[in-house]
This record gives C-alpha cells, sequence and structure tokens, in this order.
C-alpha cells in the first residue's frame, strides 16, 4: 500500500470519527463531566496513541543534574553513535574517551524486546531572562523524551525504564576516567564543594600486580585480599564492620610501595586519594575532606612517619601512661593540628562509615617510628613489606625491562643477589638500556657490575666498622690502664688468667685485648 492510500484512509477513519463525536455531543448534551473527558481520552488515543515520558537534567531547585538523565544519557550515547545521524562530541570529565552522543532535537528509536521507543533530545526555552546560579542556563532546560505506544506502557514503566537506568550505570563505570585526587588548601575552599576540595588528574598509573617485582607467593596473598575485600559486601554487612580495610607498606625507599598502591588501584578500579595531611589545619577539615571522599576509592597518606606528630617521642608518652595522647591533645588547647585520636576516627570510627568500598594506605620507610596505636590490626589489618630485590623480583624485571624469561648469565645474578641488597629500583636503573642500539648481554652485565661493586663496597663498611678507630683503641687502653693500677692481686696472674679476668670483668673484645695486654707481664 503506498503513502497516498494510507493518507487517504486516515483521512476518511478521522472525518467519520469527528462526525460520530458532533452527533454525540448533540444528542447526549447533559451527559456528566466525567463521561466527556473519558470519551475525549478515548477520541485522544484513537488517533494518538502515543505515550511520552520527560526526563529533565535539572529538576526542582536541585543544582545537581539529575541522575536518571544522566543515565539515560550515558544509555542513549551507545545507541546513539551507531543510530543517530547527528550526533555532537565532547569530552566528558568522568570518561576516558571522547563521548558521543545524540545532538539537540535528534530523535533515534531502541528497541527492547521487540518492542519500538522513540528517544527524542529536547530543549525548552523560556523567553524569561533570569540570571541563574545554578550550573546550567534556566532559561534553556534540556530534557530527554521516550515515546511509545500505549500499550507498551506497563512493559516500558515496569522492565524498560529500569533497564536502562542499569546498563547507563554500568556502562558509566566502564567508560569511567579514574582520577588521582589531592587534597587542596582550605583556603581554596568554597561552599564545601567536593571539586574545590580536591583537585584531580586523571589516573594513568602502568604499574600493575604483574609488573611489580617481589615474592610471587607475598604477592598472591595480596592479591586474593584485596579481591575477597572488593566481593565483600555482604561479609562486611554481616559481620557489622564498614566496608573498609587498612593496609600498611613499609619498606627502604625504592622498594615499589608507591608502585604498589597503584597496581591496586589498577586491579580494582578505585580512584586514588592522595592525602597530603600537612596541609590540613585541623581535625574538622580532615573530616570534610573524609566525607567527600567517594566510594570505590584508596585514600593513601604516603610517609606518614613524615606527616605529623605521630611517630616515637608520642609513642613513649603512651607507654608511660594508656591516657596520655587524648589527654596531651585536650590540654594542649591547640585546635590548629589533625591529631592521632582525631585520625584514628576517621579510620575505625564513627566516621569511617560513611561510604563503602574504601582502602585507606599508609606507607613508611620506618614503620618502628610509628605509633602502634595507629597500626595496630584492625586499623591497619594488612602489614606488608617491601623489601630488598630478591631472584623471583628480578625475574619479574628483567622480564618487564628486557623482555627475557631466561639467560645463562642469570645464575650470577642470582648469587650476587643473595649476598647484596639492592632495591628493585636501582635493580631496574641497571637493567634500563642506555644506548641505542641495545642488547639483553649488555644490560645483564651492567648489573652484574653494579651488584658487584655494592657487594664490594659493604664488605669494606663491614670490615671498617669492626676495627676499632685509634681514637676508641686510646680510649680502650686508658680505661684498662686505670683498671690495672686498681688491681691488687696482679702480681699473682699470668698472662693467661690476665687475660681471663679483664674479658669477665671488663667485657672487652679480643681484639682490643690483643691491642692492650702485652704477651709478658713486663
Ligand atoms: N617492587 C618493584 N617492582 C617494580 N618496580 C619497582 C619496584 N620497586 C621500585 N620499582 C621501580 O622504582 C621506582 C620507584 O619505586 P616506588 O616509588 O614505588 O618506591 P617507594 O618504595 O614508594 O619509594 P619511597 O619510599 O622513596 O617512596 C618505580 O617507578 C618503579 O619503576
Ligand atoms: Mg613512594
Amino acid at each position: 500500500m503506498g503513502m497516498g492510500e494510507i493518507w487517504g484512509g486516515m483521512g476518511s477513519t478521522i472525518a467519520t470519527a469527528m462526525f460520530l463525536y458532533a452527533m454525540f455531543q448533540q444528542y447526549c448534551p447533559a451527559m456528566p463531566y466525567q463521561f466527556q473527558m473519558i470519551y475525549s481520552r478515548w477520541f485522544a488515543n484513537l488517533f494518538n496513541p502515543c505515550i511520552s515520558i520527560s526526563f529533565y537534567e535539572y529538576t526542582g531547585e536541585r543544582y545537581q543534574r539529575n541522575q536518571v538523565y544522566v543515565d539515560i544519557e550515558t544509555y542513549l550515547t551507545s545507541n546513539s553513535s551507531q543510530l543517530a545521524r547527528r550526533l555532537k562530541a565532547d569530552v566528558v570529565d568522568d570518561s576516558k574517551d571522547l563521548v558521543l552522543s545524540m545532538d539537540d532535537y535528534e530523535e533515534i528509536t531502541d528497541i527492547y524486546q521487540g518492542v519500538e521507543l522513540c528517544w527524542a533530545s529536547c530543549q525548552t526555552v523560556s523567553t524569561n531572562q533570569t540570571i541563574s546560579l545554578y550550573a546550567t542556563d534556566a532559561s534553556e532546560r534540556r530534557y530527554y523524551m521516550v515515546s511509545f505506544h500505549n500499550r507498551h506502557r506497563k512493559l516500558v514503566t515496569e522492565e524498560y525504564l529500569k533497564h536502562v537506568r542499569e546498563q547507563g550505570k554500568k556502562m558509566k563505570i566502564e567508560n569511567r576516567q579514574r582520577k588521582l585526587y589531592t587534597n587542596n588548601t582550605a583556603e581554596n575552599w568554597s561552599g564545601h564543594q567536593s571539586k574545590i576540595m580536591w583537585s584531580h588528574v586523571a589516573f594513568e598509573h602502568p604499574s600493575t600486580f604483574q609488573t611489580l617485582a617481589m615474592d610471587p607467593v607475598k604477592k598472591k596473598e595480596i592479591v586474593d585480599d584485596l579481591m575477597t575485600f572488593s566481593k565483600g559486601k555482604g561479609y562486611y554487612a554481616k559481620v557489622g564492620k564498614a566496608w573498609k580495610r587498612g593496609y600498611l607498606l613499609y619498606g627502604p625507599p625504592g622498594t615499589g610501595k608507591s608502585s604498589m598502591v597503584a597496581a591496586m588501584a589498577n586491579l580494582l578500579d578505585y580512584d586514588v586519594y592522595d592525602l597530603e595531611l600537612t596541609s590540613v589545619k585541623n581535625n574538622n577539615e580532615l573530616k570534610k575532606l573524609f566525607t567527600e571522599v567517594s566510594n570505590k576509592s584508596i585514600i593513601v597518606i604516603e610517609d606518614i612517619d613524615c606527616s605529623l606528630d605521630f611517630t616515637g617521642q608520642r609513642k613513649e608518652e603512651k607507654e608511660e601512661d594508656g591516657n596520655e595522647i587524648a589527654k596531651n591533645e585536650e590540654n594542649s588547647g591547640d585546635d590548629s593540628k589533625v591529631t592521632l585520636s582525631g585520625l584514628l576516627n576517621f579510620i575505625d570510627g564513627l566516621w569511617s562509615c560513611c561510604g563503602e568500598e574504601r582502602l585507606i594506605v599508609f606507607t613508611t620507610n620506618h614503620v618502628k617510628k610509628l605509633d602502634p596505636a595507629l597500626i595496630r590490626r584492625g586499623r591497619m589489618d594488612k602489614h606488608i613489606e617491601l623489601s630488598y630485590c630478591c631472584f623471583e623480583g628480578f625475574k619479574v624485571l628483567a622480564k618487564n625491562y628486557l623482555d627475557l624469561d631466561s639467560h645463562p648469565l642469570f645464575e650470577t645474578i642470582q648469587s650476587l643477589l643473595q649476598k647484596t641488597l639492592m632495591t628493585p629500583a636501582d635493580v631496574a636503573e641497571n637493567l634500563t638500556p642506555k644506548i641505542v642500539p641495545w642488547d639483553v648481554e649488555t644490560c645483564l652485565n651492567n648489573l652484574i657490575e653494579t651488584l658487584k661493586k655494592v657487594k664490594e663496597e659493604e664488605r669494606m663498611k663491614a670490615e671498617k666498622e669492626s676495627k676499632p678507630t685509634t681514637k676508641e683503641a686510646n680510649t680502650v687502653l686508658r680505661k684498662i690502664k686505670k683498671k690495672l693500677m686498681s688491681i691488687r692481686h696482679l702480681e699473682c696472674l699470668d698472662p693467661i688468667n690476665l687475660r681471663n679476668y679483664m674479658q669477665s670483668r671488663l667485657h672487652m673484645s679480643e681484639i682490643i685485648l690483643q691491642v692492650s695486654v702485652p704477651n709478658d707481664r713486663d
């Protein structure tokens, strides 16, 4: 049937209906108002059985985007790039790729369970000239409108819209550009908006657990622990604990603590909040910062021992009196400082449960300096030591840097690594090619040479430390002379007895005795 015939048929149907409606009204003028309404709706439905629902970008007084609108936008973005003919491209804050979405006043048709749904991207433009404080111009209100046949009303309202939102949320997480945040000083906050409290850049650190050089058994244990945590929503709710976990990473500089934080974020697909405690003035500011941290994130405090006064001095104070820390903080009258109790409150106090699925990571080079209260289990649930490079770690680095699984020189490197302390950072640096073109032998030999040099330096250092200096030897000699003067019965001791006597009484080493005790009594 051609279009002309369809329009012709529809025209005669409309004319008949209008005629019937006019007759009906003429002969039944006294029909109650409700009946009139029902019949007029019936007539309207007969010719326009279409229902439409609108979803506005901003609703009421809210200055945040309507979440339903955002979900629909994400859902339509994936469909519209294939179906719409007019698209607009944008770099969206949260997305890692360029986002293509339907242009204004464009329409696409989505199909769900065989039902056609027509989506349109619309705008109302008000003629009122208003000045808006909100993120969007109040005179332009954007919205999406979905239209469908009345007979699918139930399917759409009960199933389809739910499906759209779920898919939109899922796509958003998949396309999300993860971020690395750092806290701003309070002077730069304005209106307590999270965007001002934390600045961010895109988080694109390449470190993963595959590229981390460490003992493979330990590595697997950490990965298992993290995966169990990320799937533990139900478990944490059941045991009545906030869904968070603390990690303490400690070890010498260059052993991979920061690299591990990045690997954790990449494994779990979390954002990273690098909290610089020295720019937080007091506990109140800290509270505000914590409450603005999003879920699925890692809060990391690097070099916690250098951050604030959480270290040895406090430890001693606490050891003398269990309540000392709280007392000191209360009495100091100085509310312009972040205190240990303030920090602990966010780690496992009442405030720790605002937000979920969060890791709190502390890194330090000096674990012994830290206050035990800060790192006890339950606060820092897992303590991970990152140490000098072992042979297994070297193999990971050889694979990363030289794409090498094995080589005859590996054996030499293995035996040298057993006797030498070298950080993964130093091993990595020695493996890095320095000239073009490069070859693996040169890189491995570089490492071997450096390892030998370090080993020799360590040997010389140890030797030097074991020998007393001239000054030390003279001091000891003076002490011995003084002691000898006071020993009355010295004459009756032969040299061997004298040596034993001095060893037991003076606790002096064999070397010193050799220096200071003559072979004969003269
Ligand atoms: N375990 C490791 N596995 C792989 N690479 C490592 C490892 N440790 C260090 N590196 C390399 O050395 C560099 C420095 O490492 P990283 O910053 O993670 O050390 P760190 O322990 O955090 O040091 P610091 O205590 O000084 O902060 C990294 O960029 C990485 O290339
Ligand atoms: Mg570091």
